[in-house]
């Protein structure tokens, strides 16, 4: 448990006149306090839900009273439901559902969720609007992050990094074979991606100096900023049909749950690698080990699963063509701490009414 009281930072900004109508506009500030009230009055409460990097908690402890859930591993969610009540802010992470139950166990103080993750498909936007409950997510911060392990998840998968790694682990070697080990190289190939976000594109980006031939990509609409590396916007099925490397760059969302399936695997090239780094969800994962097994497309590499941890005994983990990561693209110390900063910021800019740097609407 992190308790943090009113920073004398805050102290000294409710002496300037200005910021004190802003204080009391945000209802920081209780109704007809003077300065002298202020030091008196209760700051915001805010929850954390894990330890995270210190750069937000920090931050929030500096203006708020802040309580933090002082573990790696998840909180239960019976333990999440009775630690936010009465709480005016919430600083959660992917792993938490923010759903109208979460919202009403808050309950009427609630002013502001704060997820460190750019995906929100685990927090009810619907149930928050309908609350005044404001959503700040992180996007951005984690761009290059996902990027670089999309990419480093494509060499992985594409090079045949797990069986390499494990014939020279095994003592299954021998020697230097011509066509041993051999994959599929990213020189003269067409890529494609569903999804051409931030980080659709980061990861066009990262591999236009590989050779690639053919950026090819699907999404609601064409996407500007993909003219600039000569990204052709195609319907689904021509992006599918001419990939060599298809990745899945796409929020899940009602659209996109489950649309990777056979009839997709199907379409793809036998010789095709798939690449998910956006949630496991968006794939049906029975559909994609008998893809794997019977050759309807070459290989996998996923980030992300269903479920998350992935149980041990799923048969995709037997599979030499198929390379599985914990969820890992956002795990670089900048990355991370960025996010953190960044909900704090969400957070502290809801609880004083303020626009909210990176906010998420229904
Ligand atoms: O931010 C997210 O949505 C992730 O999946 C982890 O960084």
């Amino acid at each position: 448990m992190l308790i943090a009281g009113l920073s004398p930072a805050f102290r000294l900004a409710a002496n300037n006149t200005r910021i004190r109508s802003q204080l009391y506009a945000s209802r920081l500030y209780i109704e007809g306090s003077a300065v002298r009230k202020m030091s008196k009055s209760t700051p915001p409460k805010v929850f954390i839900t894990r330890r995270v990097p210190d750069r937000g908690p920090a931050l929030l402890k500096s203006e708020c009273t802040v309580t933090q859930w002082d573990s790696d591993e998840p909180i239960s969610r019976e333990e999440l439901l009775s630690k936010v009540q009465g709480v005016d802010g919430l600083f959660c992470l992917l792993t938490e559902k923010i759903d109208a139950e979460l919202l009403d166990a808050a309950g009427p103080n609630l002013k502001v969720v704060g997820t460190m993750s750019v995906g929100y498909d685990h927090v009810d936007l619907v149930a928050c609007a309908e609350r005044g409950v404001k959503v700040g997510f992180t996007p951005n911060v984690l761009t290059s992050a996902v990027a670089e392990l999309t990419v480093s998840l494509l060499l992985a998968t594409s090079r045949r990094l797990k069986e390499g790694i494990r014939a020279v682990e095994n003592g299954s070697w021998g020697t230097w074979k011509p066509m041993w080990l051999c994959g599929p190289g990213l020189d003269g190939s067409t890529v494609g991606i569903i999804g051409m976000g931030r980080i659709g594109m980061a990861v066009a980006r990262c591999l236009q100096p590989f050779g690639v031939a053919r950026f090819v990509y699907s999404d609601f609409d064409e996407q500007p900023k993909a003219r600039d590396i000569g990204a052709e916007f195609l319907p689904l099925d021509e992006v599918i049909a001419s990939a060599d490397f298809l990745l899945a760059c796409c929020a899940l969302t009602s659209e996109t749950k489950g649309m990777f399936n056979m009839d997709l695997f199907k379409k793809m090239k036998n010789t095709a690698v798939f690449i998910n780094t956006s949630r496991g969800g968006v794939v049906q994962q029975d559909d994609l080990y008998k893809a794997l097994v019977s050759g309807e497309i070459a290989a996998a590499g996923l980030d992300v699963t269903t479920p998350e941890p992935l149980p041990t005994n799923s048969p995709l983990l037997k599979l030499d063509n198929c390379v599985i990561l914990p969820h890992i693209a956002s795990a670089t110390h900048k990355a991370r701490s960025a996010m953190s900063e960044l909900t704090a910021k969400n957070i502290l800019a809801g609880l004083k009414g303020q626009t909210i740097p990176s906010e998420i609407t229904a």
